[in-house]
């Protein structure tokens, strides 16, 4: 597929089949997209990567949020049993965490590159048929998430990646064409 056909025809997928995902293929997806710019070669990101039944961890994480969040002691069961079965339906979760430099500027520089790397990661995977979306949802920076990951102090979460074949394709978002958002400068 062209590059730039592969760019236009990427989505957000936000259901999937229940198939599962290859990790050695995504291993081999995230070894070619971590391939791309990035100031001073800090190289901050780092990977987890959940599926199976490891996916009960993060998804008995949320569950504990969940509950600790809802106001109403009837509804706490409900609500957690939700998310859990959200979590799990999902077939394979990419964590992405970036360390993070006490520098602003390094800090957005190494942010810049980290989504650099996604958004690689996003178009080799469906070049190959397997669809994700990004999610920053909040629980991603509560502590108990955080603990279950193993997520050090000083690293960021940047997004878990949900990962699987795609069971729907959502339509396109319009984009607001590049040349009405572009200042040309071509003479003095
Ligand atoms: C930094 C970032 C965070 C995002 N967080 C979420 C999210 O939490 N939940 C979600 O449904 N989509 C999230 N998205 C996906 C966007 O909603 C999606 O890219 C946008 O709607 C355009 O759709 P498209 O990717 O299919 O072109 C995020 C995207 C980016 C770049």
């Amino acid at each position: 597929m062209e590059l730039s056909q592969l760019l236009r025809e990427r989505r957000s997928v936000h259901t999937f089949e229940d198939r599962p995902v290859s990790p050695e293929l995504v291993m081999e997806l995230l070894e070619t997209a971590i391939w791309v710019p990035n100031h001073r070669m800090t190289q901050p990101w780092r990977f987890i990567l959940t599926y199976g039944e490891g996916r009960r961890k993060i998804a008995e994480a949320v569950r504990k949020i969940k509950e600790s969040k809802e106001p109403d002691p009837s509804k706490k069961k409900e609500v957690g049993q939700k998310f859990y079965d959200k979590i799990m339906s999902i077939p394979m979760i990419l964590t992405v965490l970036m360390k993070e430099d006490p520098s602003l500027i390094v800090r957005e520089e190494d942010y810049a590159s980290t989504s650099c790397v996604i958004h690689n990661f996003s178009l080799l995977a469906w070049e190959k048929g397997i669809g994700l979306v990004w999610e920053t949802y909040g629980w991603l920076h509560e502590s108990i998430f955080r603990e279950t990951m193993g997520i050090q102090p000083g690293e960021k979460v940047v997004g878990n990646l949900h990962i699987g074949y795609p069971a729907k394709i959502p339509p396109a978002q319009p984009r607001i064409p590049a040349a009405h958002l572009i200042t040309v400068f071509d003479q003095a």
